[in-house]
């Protein structure tokens, strides 16, 4: 039996067994505690018992159960009142999908979905009223623009008086940088404040800088007024419009008629108005032509993506954020992809949008998805990612079942829509350098699978690859993912490459899925629940990580958290806030230990159990209170009046 070793919690040790419930049919086994170590409480199956347990041990009882988580054409263009904003964090597919619908129903009336509704919503600013002016913060800010007018305080010893103790001795900006911008309002200023109170500088930032995709200012205003032109989309939708079903359009447009004439290239060209030459004179150059400028790329000439055999992290939002991903990076995953961006949101330069198509330096081969309902935005938002930021490819999201999205044509509902669907993929792949990919599931309905049908009619529209989740947007996580169906989509979809999704938690889960002759895998919460799953697959190993271990990922979370939100109080709780979102997934990880039967399945609900240590215990606990409990233990305490309710029902096992 695994995990009989000795250690520290001997007393707690629990094992567990991966036996079917007579009721239940193979697909539904159950995680089921078959031994449980007695104290004076007798077996310790329920939470009371639990309870009494922890505290007869002298350890803290852990906090009360907080409500988280129930256990359980032509046209081309998009109507102007069909734009719609998604909440920051909102999810593109998975668990929350009716998180943004308007609440025409009482709660109680509605089927228990994997969200959390009435969520209590902070506004970023909540924690800090008392904020000091950025002109003072700044270095490059000289003064305050707003004068009399400004809402913050100008008086840095009178916001020294209100501002909270340091959470500790270290400024992961000042160690990494040798300079924090936060200056005096950095949570951990102490480590970067001279006698007088100015910020301290260690050395020059010799590096470049880790992350990329960044909005510029200027770009930003000219979206916002509606002035940069999309000559490429333009171009490629009036062939569309037209009935033609054309090929790329390469990066630098030669006119008809005129090879070698000059040529502009558009990465480098200046996207507002003016930038488009006067018709008839000649186009101008930004320096020597090459032969590419000149010689019209054929699609076979684009950007390769060449991912086969890698392990790809799923584009997931809100958990999917960059400190996690450079988490998963570390412990090998292969590709990574930003959360689902709205491609109209981007197209209107909106910052947290665009914060969703940042890359961090390490992540090597990396993707953004986007979402949208139709031709002309998704065009033009391809060609506008396509001349401002740097991925390997960009993929679109098909397999997004919320309501919100679905009900105005986008993410699984193109796949009933294939005019629309096949205007998208071939204007977007027209306007790209890199190439395009596409996210499917198996169906809309339970019973009707459409993939087979879709998938080599996405190879004829110029799909570099497509991953298939293996599951309808009718069944949502109720079911385990088809890998049946998959393997027979990877015949249809030949020879373009086809990735598969779905439940995949262990080494042997990802062999199986290979098995079935995907090109790849993409795993999701898989990530979320064990991120060393990517080392397990690629050592084929199960690894029995003790919770110090997992509690030193943790703390690389949140320092790559601070590096990326900020480390004054703003950054601070917004890290926390991505934190315990991801910890509401984390605490379902049966450690390898105690687990009678290996391995774990995703769709097993872990029983109420004891670690070898508090922390194992803590880690396991499914009440948002303890979550808060570990993001106390690495950044300090929260603020008062603090709640937090996760947008993801992770445990929504059925
Ligand atoms: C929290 C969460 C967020 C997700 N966000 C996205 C997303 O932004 N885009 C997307 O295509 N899929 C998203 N998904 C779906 C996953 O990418 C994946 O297709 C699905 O979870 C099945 O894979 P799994 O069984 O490995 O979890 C999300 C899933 C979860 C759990």
């Amino acid at each position: 039996m695994l995990g009989d070793g000795a250690g520290p919690g001997r007393e707690a040790r629990r094992f567990f067994s991966l036996g079917s419930s007579s009721a239940a049919g193979p697909r539904e086994r159950t995680l089921q505690a078959v031994t449980c170590t007695k104290d004076a409480t007798g077996y310790l199956t329920t939470k009371e018992q639990f309870h009494k347990f922890l505290e007869a041990r002298g350890q803290e009882k852990l906090s009360q159960e907080t409500d988280a988580g129930d256990p359980d054409g032509c046209d081309l263009a998009e109507p102007e009142a069909k734009r719609i904003r998604l909440e920051e964090g909102q999810v593109g597919d998975g668990q929350t999908e009716e998180a943004a619908e308007p609440r025409e129903q009482p709660q109680a009336q509605k089927r228990a979905r994997g969200q959390n509704k009435g969520r209590p919503h902070m506004k970023p600013n909540h924690y800090d009223k008392n904020k000091l002016c950025p002109s003072l913060v700044q270095e490059s800010a000289t003064k305050c623009f707003f004068g009399d007018r400004c809402r913050f305080l100008h008086d840095v010893g009178r916001y020294l008086e209100t501002k909270p103790a340091d959470l500790g001795p270290c400024c992961v900006l000042f160690e990494t940088y040798g300079r924090c911008p936060y200056g005096v309002t950095c949570r951990f200023a102490g480590a970067h404040l001279g006698p007088e109170g100015q910020n301290l500088v260690q050395r020059e930032v010799a590096q470049a800088p880790p992350v990329r995709n960044g909005l510029d200012k200027a770009l930003q205003q000219q979206l916002r007024k509606r002035q940069v032109h999309f000559e490429r989309a333009e171009q490629a939708l009036r062939q569309l419009g037209k009935g033609h079903l054309p090929g790329p359009i390469p990066p630098a447009t030669v006119p008809e008629g005129a090879p070698g004439q000059d040529i502009c290239d558009t990465q480098q060209a200046p996207l507002g108005p003016g930038t488009s030459p006067p018709p008839g004179s000649p186009v101008q150059t930004c320096g020597p032509l090459t032969d590419e400028d000149v010689v019209r790329l054929r699609p076979c000439e684009k950007r390769q993506l060449d991912i086969n055999g890698k392990l790809y992290l799923a584009p997931l939002t809100t958990c999917g954020n960059l400190p996690f991903r450079r988490i998963c990076k570390r412990f090998g995953a292969d590709v990574t992809c930003g959360e689902m961006a709205v491609c109209t949101n981007l197209l209107q330069g909106q910052t947290s949008e665009w914060a969703l198509l940042k890359r961090h330096q390490c992540e090597d081969i990396f993707g953004v998805q986007l979402e949208g309902a139709f031709p002309d935005t998704m065009t033009k938002c391809a060609e506008l990612l396509n001349r401002t930021i740097e991925v390997d490819f960009v993929d679109i999201n098909v397999g997004c079942p919320i309501d919100l999205v679905y009900k105005k044509g986008g993410g699984c509902a193109l796949m009933n829509r294939s005019a629309k669907f096949q205007q998208i993929v071939r204007g977007m792949n027209q306007v790209l350098d890199v190439p395009l990919t596409v996210k499917i599931r198996m169906g809309v309905q339970e019973r009707v699978n459409l993939a087979h049908r879709l998938l080599p009619e996405l190879r004829d529209w110029g799909a570099a690859l497509v991953t298939l989740h293996g599951r309808s947007r009718e069944q949502r996580y109720t079911k385990l993912a088809d890998w049946q169906y998959i393997e027979q989509c990877v015949a249809v979809a030949s020879p373009m490459p086809l990735f598969g999704n779905g439940d995949i938690l262990s080494y042997e889960d990802a062999n199986r899925a290979m098995q079935t002759g995907v090109a790849g895998i993409m795993i999701a919460r898989g990530a979320l629940l064990k991120p060393w799953l990517f080392t397990e697959i690629k050592e084929q190993r199960h690894w029995d990580i003790s919770s110090s271990e997992r509690l030193d990922v943790l703390r690389d979370f949140t320092r790559f958290g601070l590096e990326h939100w900020g480390s004054d109080t703003q950054g601070v709780e917004k890290t926390r806030r991505f934190l315990l979102e991801w910890l509401s997934f984390l605490c379902r990880y049966v450690p390898v230990g105690l687990l009678e039967r290996l391995p774990q399945r995703i769709n097993e609900r872990p029983p109420y159990y004891l670690g070898r240590d508090y922390l194992e215990t803590l880690m396991a606990s499914q009440r948002a209170a303890d979550w808060i409990r570990i993001s106390e233990m690495l950044l300090g305490p929260v603020p008062p009046k603090f709640v937090f309710l996760p947008k993801h029902k992770a445990n929504a096992y059925k």
